[in-house]
């Protein structure tokens, strides 16, 4: 299969610090792959240079055999490229289920005057809207608190919701940062089959960076590491965890 995501020799230089030096991997459709590594690795700012976030300082980024490292993140998210952050970004004050209304308006096909004529195609697509975003929530298990300001919803949930508002705009690649950080194991276990679901049920390459070792280990199929900005080793976990170089940097600390 193809590779939907291909990184190729990126460099990332902040003054005299080089955080990201000539990391290369790929991510196809078909692949949950890892990205680990002590803290201060390099893992963000690689995700900041995929997702738009940060222009690379040295090589390149492809999504869907297109380069993108110069693109802005609105125009990468509409190619279908949508991430998550370390630290939830929702709209507190609005409710669970119009954080997944607002996600879709990139992306509801109709102009400003279909919506002043409250037009019936705006009417449809608002709809749709709507449709998209109960059936997201049923799947997250948040139907129940649809109506509630998403600033009320447990840390758990939140995540959730972030999940579901990315995938409400159809994404063939979904990045998550830290998607663990904050859940109990039965929650991290949750999140594990909604992963899982995602990839096999709705075609979703999905890139993650995780220090819960055990999600990792269980979900991915190829595992990046990165120590001190350099790659240090990419294979799948079994590989991952029995490399010497790997268990000494990185997993013989934790
Ligand atoms: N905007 C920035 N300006 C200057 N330095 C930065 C910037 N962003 C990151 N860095 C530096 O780049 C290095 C890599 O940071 P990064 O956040 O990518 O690491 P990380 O692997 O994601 O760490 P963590 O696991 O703690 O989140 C660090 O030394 C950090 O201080």
């Amino acid at each position: 299969m193809s590779a939907l995501l291909e990184v190729d020799s990126l460099s990332m230089r902040f003054g005299g610090l080089l955080a990201v030096d000539n990391v290369s991997f790929s991510v196809t459709s078909d692949e949950i792959v890892a990205v680990i590594g002590p803290n201060g690795a390099g893992k963000t700012t690689v995700f900041n240079c995929v997702s738009g976030f940060y222009h690379p300082t040295g090589g390149s980024v492809s999504f869907n055999n297109r380069p993108i490292q110069r693109l802005p993140g609105h125009r990468i998210a509409r190619l279908g490229l949508v991430r998550t952050f370390q630290n939830i970004r929702l709209f507190r004050k609005m409710t669970v289920v119009e954080n997944l209304l607002v996600a879709q308006h990139t992306r509801v096909k109709t102009n400003l005057l279909h919506g002043l004529l409250n037009s019936r195609a705006y009417r449809r697509s608002e709809e749709e809207a709507l449709d998209r975003a109960v059936e997201w929530l049923r799947r997250v298990r948040l139907l129940e608190v649809a109506n509630q300001p998403a600033g009320t919803l447990s840390y758990g949930q939140q995540r959730r919701l972030e999940i579901a508002r990315c995938m409400v705009t159809a994404p063939k690649l979904l990045l998550l940062d830290e998607p663990a950080a904050g859940l109990n194991p039965q929650e991290t276990r949750a999140l594990d089959d909604l992963l899982l679901e995602l990839h096999h049920g709705h075609g979703v390459g999905i890139l993650l960076i995780e220090h819960d070792m055990r999600m990792v280990m269980d979900i991915s199929h190829k595992i990046v590491v990165l120590d001190q900005g350099r790659p240090l080793a990419t294979g799948t976990p079994a590989e991952i965890q029995s490399d010497p170089r790997v268990i000494k940097a990185y997993l013989g600390e934790a």
